[in-house]
């Protein structure tokens, strides 16, 4: 058939061209490498003249042949997402960082793609090196791959300008989506015997904690995702105000309402690592300052308990003995005494230096890090710990609410309404339960338990929980009776001393 028209002619050429070259990279290994070489730069040659298309190469190694390269990677994520649907031989595999099954375009495939209604091809297609391969990168240097991108050159602007950026943001995108993510500790396990300094290892992060599943009013629930998501997008934002891309958030409330789980939603929802940092196991400011150096971009750095991680008030160290006082004030509180931490006495990271960690010059590297502190004591940390700009979002976590059992009843059972929930919610409002203990009731205790029996085990607990209430609020009302009595009793004394007084006074004046 004839070609209409000047376009649909170089279309042709351009078609057939590519074909023949894309023949060429499947028969050349056929061919001793010295003919290879020599057919290719002449026929390259002039193929240049005729042809109006562009071709661009990325390959897999880079120079050194040892580390993949990360455009490659990019593209690869991209292209993998594309010719799912659209490419005909497809080869499957296991995520280098991921558990899923990733499917790809096998070699010598071409998908097309298009940008701006530009139709551009992409190939992937292997080149066989002559070098003797090194034992430990066989593959690495024997197979060498390249995707080989295609668009006809009048495009060329838009394609290097926009188009390859447009396909390597995308693709890291997917790989963050993708990849396993990590939670890490520098727990002092973990110490490098020669420098005796703590170091980051990790785990692969797999709790099943989200949102949805979070207990929480509704509301307050929304707000905090919308906080997050606004976060996790505001990269320019933060560039143009001159602040670093990071936010701290303090989660606050009793033991059990949701703080640790609160944190592994946030991961969960925008993809990041988690580190846990034990303060307890740093040694000094300069020790702090180079872990977080090595923590790294969409993470979050969490300081658990941070009340008990250090004596970040730079008074003494509380001894055993003085926590007599301090339990007495928390058993007025209906609070579980928290056990400190491991002995901090060597750590010498100060108020100080957890400022600096959190917004000085340090701070600004690797961006987008969230840094969340929790504690179930807010009232014991130093205002300059905790304030805003700091601790840029405060959220108390707080004793179960109706709204919350409702999401837990959902999660647990499937359960939308009962009629016993009545009985809970006016229950609840006379009691404090933790989110943790209304979840331990609701759990079955053994296969096939029925709604209702743990329904009733639930109520059971609230009204427990309301008559220690009760008890707890009877025994506060007669110590301070006691107290007020004891004040009366020792005014009374007072004022009959006085009166002695006066009397002796008057009467050896008389005398
Ligand atoms: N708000 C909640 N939503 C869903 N589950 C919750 C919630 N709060 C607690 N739980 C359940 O209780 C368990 C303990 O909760 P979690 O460890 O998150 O509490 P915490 O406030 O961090 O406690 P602590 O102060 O002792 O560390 C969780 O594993 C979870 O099953």
């Amino acid at each position: 058939m004839t070609p209409a028209t000047m376009g649909e002619m170089w279309t042709t050429v351009g078609s057939t061209i590519a074909s023949f070259m894309f023949m060429w990279a499947i028969v050349r290994q056929y061919f001793p490498y010295e003919l290879q070489h020599f057919l290719e730069k002449y026929t390259r040659n002039l193929i240049s003249y005729a042809y109006p298309y562009i071709q661009i190469s990325i390959h897999e190694f880079g120079g050194d042949r040892l580390k993949r390269s990360e455009v490659y990677e990019a593209v690869e994520a991209y292209l993998s997402a594309n010719s799912s649907t659209s490419a005909k031989r497809l080869k499957a595999e296991m995520g280098v960082e991921s558990s899923n099954l990733v499917l790809s375009m096998d070699d010598y495939e071409r998908v097309d793609d298009e940008f701006r209604h530009i139709k551009v091809r992409w190939a992937l297609s292997l080149t066989s090196s002559s070098m003797q391969p090194m034992p430990y990168y066989r593959e690495a240097q024997q197979e060498k791959r390249y995707y080989r991108l295609t668009f006809h050159k009048r495009y060329r602007e838009i394609i290097t300008n926009s188009y390859l950026d447009h396909v390597v943001k995308e693709g890291k995108s997917i790989r963050v989506r993708n990849r396993q993510r990590k939670l890490y500790t520098n727990s002092p396990g973990y110490k490098w015997p020669s420098y005796k300094q703590t170091m980051w290892s990790h785990i692969v992060f797999e709790h099943p904690a989200t949102f949805d599943t979070l207990a929480m009013e509704p509301q307050k629930k929304q707000d905090i995702i919308e906080d997050l998501l606004n976060f996790s997008k505001s990269k320019d934002y933060y560039a143009k105000i001159g602040k670093a891309w990071k936010r701290g958030y303090l989660l606050h409330g009793p033991p059990g309402t949701g703080k640790s789980t609160m944190i592994a939603a946030m991961a969960n929802l925008l993809g990041y690592d988690i580190y846990d940092l034990e303060l307890t196991a740093v040694k000094d400011n300069t020790e702090l300052r180079k872990l977080f150096i090595e923590t790294t971009s969409k993470s979050i750095i969490v300081i658990e308990d941070i009340d008990c991680s250090l004596d970040l008030t730079g008074q003494r160290k509380k001894k055993k003995s003085d926590k007599s006082s301090e339990d007495d004030e928390t058993a007025k509180k209906n609070l579980p005494i928290k056990e400190p931490k491991e002995e901090s006495s060597s750590s010498k990271v100060t108020l100080s230096g957890l400022l600096n960690f959190i917004d000085g010059l340090w701070s600004a590297c690797g961006g987008e890090r969230l840094i969340v502190f929790t504690t179930n004591y807010i009232e014991k940390l130093d205002p300059a710990l905790i304030r805003r700009g700091r601790m840029d979002k405060h959220i108390k976590l707080s004793y179960c609410s109706f709204e919350a059992f409702k999401v837990l009843a959902k999660n647990y059972m499937n359960l939308d309404t009962h009629p016993m929930f009545d009985t809970i919610h006016q229950l609840m409002d006379e009691a404090n339960i933790t989110p943790a203990d209304v979840a331990e009731n609701l759990m079955p205790k053994f296969p096939m338990e029925s709604a209702e029996a743990r329904l009733l085990n639930l109520i059971r607990a609230l009204e427990e929980a309301k008559e220690e209430a009760t008890r707890l609020k009877a025994n506060e009302e007669q110590k301070d009776e006691l107290a007020k009595e004891e004040t009366t009793g020792l005014k009374a004394n007072e004022e009959q001393k006085d009166e002695l007084a006066k009397e002796e006074t008057t009467q050896s004046q008389d005398s």
